[in-house]
């Protein structure tokens, strides 16, 4: 519904824009007029997802592991090079897998935080100090997840996306002075290339699942772009450090989802 000149001009990454929620949010951006550059770890999946999303609009890609500093700094050069600015960022870049609490030893944790609430959190600093800060502008959205009532089966993803949504809640109060807005897109279930990486028995549980959820289904990735588009654009110039749940009201319903107790079934 956004006007296609929306994002005329302005300079978008998207993380982990190879694959899935991160794919659609470039493709959205790119036909809504921005320029775009997309980054993940894996290079040959990358330069495919950069051609393919090259019939909408620019795109740049650039491999970058989101846990390394040093990367992330190339990628920020590489930026300020070619562009010389950054209007947007997008933290789609994450993962996790599903385990009972307490099987998660230290690497499996320290993997799940330093993916998804480090990472997260060193992308942000190195764009705000390199563009956003020195611009007075910017608009940072991250992708968490619905951890409203915790996340039973995955404690590690949890604890990280609500650390992310807390350390939103601070940059929109310390960067509001550099005119810096930031938001959090919290999806439920969306059908994805995410989706594929969970065991067949969790997999065999997506049709229940679905019904346990108001709207009855999984969401879509383009329900996840569309809150990123709104919220990153004009329309929401007044909105800053808010999560928006795009969940078919997932978060309000009471009963669980029931991925711990999948888990614990193929343990027992
Ligand atoms: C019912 C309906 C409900 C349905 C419920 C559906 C949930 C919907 C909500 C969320 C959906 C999504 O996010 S969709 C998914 C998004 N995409 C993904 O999650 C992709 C897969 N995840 C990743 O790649 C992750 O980033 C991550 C797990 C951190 C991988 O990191 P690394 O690259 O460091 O990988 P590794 O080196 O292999 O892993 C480091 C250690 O992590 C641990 N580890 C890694 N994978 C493991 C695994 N499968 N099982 C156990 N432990 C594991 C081990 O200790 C590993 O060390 P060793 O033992 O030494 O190897
Ligand atoms: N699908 C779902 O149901 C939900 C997904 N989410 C979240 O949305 C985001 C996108 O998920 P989705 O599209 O479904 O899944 P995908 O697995 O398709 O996407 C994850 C993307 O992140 C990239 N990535 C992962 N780790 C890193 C890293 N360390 N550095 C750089 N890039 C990285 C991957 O590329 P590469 O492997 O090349 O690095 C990939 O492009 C994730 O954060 C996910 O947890 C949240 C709620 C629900």
């Amino acid at each position: 519904m956004l006007r296609s000149d929306t994002f005329n001009a302005k300079i978008v990454l998207v993380t982990g824009g190879r694959s899935g929620i991160g794919f659609q949010i470039a493709k959205d951006f790119l036909q809504l007029g921005a320029k775009v550059i997309i980054c993940s770890r894996k290079e040959e999946q990358l330069q495919k997802a950069a051609e393919e999303l090259s019939n909408f609009g620019e795109v740049t890609h650039q491999a970058c592991d989101i846990r390394k500093t040093e990367e992330i700094q190339q990628l920020a050069k590489m930026i300020k090079e070619k562009y010389g600015r950054l209007d947007i960022l997008i933290n789609n870049a994450g993962g996790q897998f599903p385990a009972l609490a307490e099987y998660i030893n230290d690497k499996g944790w320290n993997a799940v935080i330093n993916n998804n609430l480090n990472g997260t959190f060193s992308m942000i600093r190195e764009m705000a100090n390199t563009f956003f800060i020195p611009q007075k502008s910017g608009v940072i959205i991250n992708i968490i997840v619905d951890v409203f009532r915790g996340f039973p089966g995955m404690a590690h993803t949890g604890a990280a996306r609500a650390g992310v949504e807390n350390l939103t809640k601070t940059l929109a109060m310390e960067w509001s002075d550099f005119n810096i807005r930031i938001n959090c897109v919290a999806p439920g279930i969306i059908e994805s290339s995410g989706l594929d990486t969970y065991p067949k028995q969790i997999q065999d549980m997506f049709e229940e699942a679905q019904k346990a959820i108001p709207l009855k289904r999984f969401g879509k990735v383009e329900d996840v772009s569309n809150a990123v588009t709104f919220l990153s654009s004009p329309m929401a110039e007044y909105i800053t450090g808010i999560s928006l749940y795009v969940d078919g009201a997932q978060h309000l319903n009471f009963d669980k989802m029931g991925l711990a107790n999948v888990l614990k079934s193929f343990i027992s």
